[in-house]
């Protein structure tokens, strides 16, 4: 990794146990799908309570630029929804939900849209998405960088055939999700069906069948890697967010650090977010972990390393692996191959920042082993990944030294990530 010009974010090391309520903002999933389902419905919607993020403001631009009214409203954004009349510009920057949710709503315009994003977004995969809007009748000029990839074109005529259409999804669950949000208001409807390796991150999926169901629009799941989205109307409705689950992430991974105890209001009883397992999983790592009124985790100051399948839920690796490389036994996260394509190659970097600070972890194809060591200072680089940089914050509590490099891409799902983690540790943001 070549040095970087971002600032260098001191990682506090706790002072004391923690013993901290943490208040966190919408989910990115949930926020983005409902912003999406409101550009596309047939009556006004309320996302109460949204994420109010990078990723999110990403969103709420593109459905702008498809003819979408998104106002703030004392509970949340009020969505007219678009109006499809002409092209756009869509920033994507890099967000995942930007890139590959919005180019199929994009192919319901009369006009061209053209999509990029940053440069980490360039080398993201995209050419399942790309594919199956041409097969499904949709213009794509993807020739001016490289082929599957951002920067593209989707020429919309102001409506999209649609019908049925097979892709291999085992890159990014989000090509199914993205395809499948759209779908209703394609003439034929959409059946998507994916054949290859199995999808990762499958309760996004569901999420985006419940979210889709909530809305009115008939989806069948009845065969295993298939989806059939009938066309029909998408309704209008209000809805709260609920807080962004991986989000607790680092948060609750202080609790096990620093042996203090991190609680949550507003965790769901149920939910299709794939942060839930952070009970079962820290449970694993040493954590006790009670679900009432709000979730409490806490530690005891042992960290046990785990064997675990992440293929579900692999956005929480980052926090998990820095969990880990603090443990009293090896780890081994696995089914995670995926996460080469997420922010950054996220395997790579773990290993890399991790084994920077002094410890062992080798890479296997699909995962990580990681032998705890005792890890002195440096500099965690973040690769403009949030939850890299996330990771370099749980090491930092329990390592001195520890700089994370542009803390700042935190914002990409939190608004205030170092103001959160100062108030939770009982100190002084840092600037
Ligand atoms: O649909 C979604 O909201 C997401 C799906 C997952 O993507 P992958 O399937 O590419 O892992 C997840 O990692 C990402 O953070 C959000
Ligand atoms: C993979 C992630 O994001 P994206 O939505 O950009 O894919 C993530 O947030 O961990």
């Amino acid at each position: 990794m070549t040095e970087s010009s971002a600032p260098l974010w001191p990682a506090p090391t706790a002072p004391a146990p923690v013993d901290a309520a943490i208040t966190l903002p919408g989910s990115k999933s949930v926020t983005n799908r409902a912003l999406i389902l409101a550009a596309l419905a047939s009556s006004p919607s309320l996302v109460g309570r949204p994420l109010i993020a990078r990723d999110t403001r990403l969103m709420a631009g593109a459905l702008r630029a498809l003819g979408a009214e998104i106002d703030d409203d004392t509970h949340g954004w009020r969505v007219t929804p678009a109006t499809f009349d002409g092209g756009g510009k869509v920033d994507c920057g890099l967000a995942g939900t930007v890139m590959r949710f919005v180019p199929p709503v994009a192919a319901l315009a009369a006009g061209d849209v053209v999509f990029d994003g940053d440069a980490h977004a360039r080398v993201r995969p995209m050419g399942a998405i790309i594919n199956a809007l041409r097969h499904l009748g949709v213009s794509i000029d993807d020739s001016s960088g490289d082929a599957g990839r951002l920067p593209f074109t989707v020429h919309g005529d102001g409506r999209v055939p649609g019908g049925e259409v097979t892709i291999d999804a085992s890159a990014s669950s989000q090509f199914v999700s993205g395809l499948m949000l759209a779908g209703a208001r394609y003439d034929r409807g959409l059946t998507v069906q994916h054949v290859g390796k199995p999808i990762p991150s499958m309760p996004h999926i569901e999420m985006t069948v419940n979210m889709l169901r909530e809305r009115g629009v008939v989806v069948d799941t009845a065969s295993a890697n298939t989806w059939r989205v009938e066309p029909g109307p998408v309704s209008g409705i209000d809805t709260t967010i609920e807080p962004d689950l991986s989000n607790a992430a680092p948060f609750l991974a202080a609790a096990l650090v620093t042996a203090g105890e991190v609680r949550i209001p507003g965790w769901p009883a149920f939910t299709s977010q794939p942060g839930d397992a952070l009970r079962e999983l820290l449970a694993q790592m040493g954590a006790t972990c009670v679900l009432g009124d709000v979730l409490a985790v806490s530690g005891t100051g042992a960290i046990h390393g785990i064997d675990a399948d992440l293929h579900d839920v692999g956005e929480l690796t980052p926090v998990l692996a820095a969990l880990a490389a603090l443990a009293d036994s090896p780890s081994h996260l696995r089914g995670i191959a995926h996460l080469r394509g997420h922010e950054t190659d996220r395997l790579a970097a773990l290993a890399t920042e991790i084994n920077g600070l002094g410890g062992d972890v080798t890479e296997t194809a699909d995962g990580l082993v990681i032998r705890p060591r005792p890890l002195q200072g440096g500099v965690f680089h973040s690769y403009a990944d949030h939850r890299m940089a996330q990771a370099g914050a749980v090491l930092g509590l329990a390592v001195r030294g520890v700089q994370v490099e542009d803390i700042a891409t935190t914002s990409k799902t939190l608004p205030d990530f170092p103001g959160m983690w100062a108030s939770m540790l009982g100190l002084e943001p840092v600037a």
